[in-house]
């Protein structure tokens, strides 16, 4: 039974948490005033407790060493949700990743100790929070993590029987390209539904082909300048499956641009615009859609 600590009582963080805790010992960072017992939902089961601890900064310390600390944080809050619990990592502590989007590894890599393994977990579980306290478990899907440092290489068979709790467990030994076919995914569905405030099915309409084609083919270039195996032909065709499968719902970003919050759009669009100038590669219609979203509320 291992000692887990779960940055974020968001909804990816609450799912975590509900299974995690069936073999662990969980604990929820929350930086809300109240610690209060928080519910798991799906479809029209009865609603259980989460059987997790939920902190607050004060009783960090207090603890026993976590085995592992999970980041289910926005792209834009992991590096300083991680300033923030550093002090309190010990020396041979795994850190996870889960976000959409990409970026952090890079500089999380360059804040840990040699012991401390750096793992990300991709998730297609989709849900959201009805309120505070519930998250209501929409959608099945995969969870699949890699490694990203050698540590994490070396030790992600312990990782895998800690994490065997979680719902479609796997392990990737190519992680970068996993959370680069999940960006392209994001890249095609989540700006444009933002923008013209539409379902992810609706942007299957023929107006929006053109530019989901350009969005797609410049990131292929990026991908394939960074010795990716990505064909755009796969990518346009997992985009339209997802905007099928998911054709009912809104996505995260159209919901953070409908709430007003800040969205994820710099770890989206904004990651292949700063590939492309570094590589030197043109990247109009990401460049496009980045200014576009990050208009809509100017504190991205
Ligand atoms: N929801 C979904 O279905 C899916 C989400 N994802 C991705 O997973 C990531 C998380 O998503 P989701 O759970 O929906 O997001 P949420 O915004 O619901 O959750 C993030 C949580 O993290 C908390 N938080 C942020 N910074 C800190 C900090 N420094 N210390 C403590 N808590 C902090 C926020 O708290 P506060 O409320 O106080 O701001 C919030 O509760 C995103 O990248 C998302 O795109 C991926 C697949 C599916
Ligand atoms: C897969 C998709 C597009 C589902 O809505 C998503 O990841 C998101 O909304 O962020």
């Amino acid at each position: 039974m291992a000692n887990i600590l779960v940055i974020g009582d968001g909804a990816i963080g609450l799912m975590l948490s509900h299974f995690l805790s069936k073999a662990h010992n969980v604990y929820v960072f929350t930086r809300k005033t109240t610690a209060n017992t928080r519910f798991y939902c799906k479809a029209n089961q009865p609603s259980q407790k989460i059987n997790a601890q939920f902190i607050t900064l004060k009783q960090l310390n207090e603890l026993p060493a976590f085995d592992t600390v999970i980041f289910a944080v926005k792209a834009f809050q992991v590096i300083d949700a991680f300033i923030h619990i550093k002090p309190f990592l010990s020396s041979r502590c795994n850190i996870v990743l889960s976000h959409n989007g990409m970026g952090n590894v890079e500089q999380l890599n360059a804040e840990l100790r040699f012991e401390q393994a750096l793992y990300f977990l991709t998730t297609s579980m989709a849900g959201f929070k009805s309120n505070q306290y519930i998250v209501q478990h929409t959608g099945e899907g995969k969870n699949i993590f890699g490694a990203c440092n050698t540590q994490a290489h070396n030790n992600y068979k312990a990782m895998l029987e800690q994490f065997s709790p979680l719902p479609q467990l796997s392990y990737s030994k190519n992680i970068e390209q996993l959370r680069f076919e999940k960006l392209l995914v994001n890249i095609a569905i989540n700006p444009l539904s933002a923008l013209h405030n539409i379902k992810n099915g609706q942007l299957r309409a023929p107006q929006f082909s053109s530019t989901i084609f350009n969005l797609l083919t410049e990131a292929c270039n990026i991908a394939q300048a960074l010795k990716l195996n990505i064909k755009l032909a796969d990518a346009l065709s997992n985009a339209y499956t997802i905007m099928t499968l998911t054709a009912q719902n809104y996505s995260s970003m159209h919901q953070d641009v409908i709430h007003n919050r800040q969205t994820e759009i710099n770890a989206i669009c904004g990651y292949i615009s700063e590939q492309g100038r570094r590589l030197n590669i043109n990247t109009p219609i990401n460049n496009e859609l980045l200014a576009k979203i990050k208009a809509k509320k100017s504190v991205d």
